[in-house]
């Protein structure tokens, strides 16, 4: 099952350290904001249909794939840090953990850090127009299936975005789903 938690308030230590508060999330209240989640097996979603499924299901064509790691991933320091401003996407971000682990950082509807740990056989469905970020932990790796919804666009619009429609529309999605 997937781990969450409120951030502690140390905005001073290293970003992949755990961050860990005493304040856990589970899913559902992950749902609550839009973010969705499955547990697969990595080792054999190519033949086991439980992924191909949820592509057909959410029109997911399109699949790259990004290692994180200091000797894989060029302009590795830059991206890294872009990775972790605070920003949003005009689509949904989606990520199956192939190896290795990180966490994704997404804002409640109270604008709290939530932190969600990733490892192997996770897949993890970020909505369009949530404020989020990346970071690898301590181990520095991660290997990861990107998916998409046609021609990928990876546009990373950093916070204050509250203009942009994406944005509008998912805190109105937030509006009913508490209503
Ligand atoms: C887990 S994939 C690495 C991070 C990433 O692709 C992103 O933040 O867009
Ligand atoms: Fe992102």
């Amino acid at each position: 099952m997937v781990r969450a938690w409120y951030m502690d308030d140390d905005e001073e230590s290293d970003q992949r350290l755990p961050h860990m508060s005493p304040q856990l999330v589970d899913l559902k209240d992950l749902e609550k904001i839009g973010v969705l989640y499955w547990k697969l097996d990595a080792d054999n979603y190519k033949t086991d249909g439980k992924l191909k499924k949820i592509r057909e299901e959410r029109g997911y064509t399109y699949e790259d794939n990004i290692t994180c790691c200091p000797e894989k991933l060029p302009n590795y320091e830059q991206k890294i840090k872009t990775f972790y401003e605070e920003h949003l996407h005009t689509d949904e971000e989606i990520r199956f953990i192939l190896d290795g682990s990180g966490y994704f950082d997404v804002r409640d509807a109270n604008d709290r850090w939530i932190r969600i740990e990733v490892i192997k056989g996770d897949l993890i469905v970020l909505p369009a127009g949530i404020y989020h970020r990346f970071t690898l932990d301590k181990n520095d790796y991660i290997h990861a299936l990107r998916l998409f919804v046609g021609e990928p666009v990876w546009t990373p619009y950093n916070r204050p975005a509250d203009d942009m429609q994406p944005r509008i529309d998912y805190v109105r999605s937030l509006q009913t789903a508490t209503a």
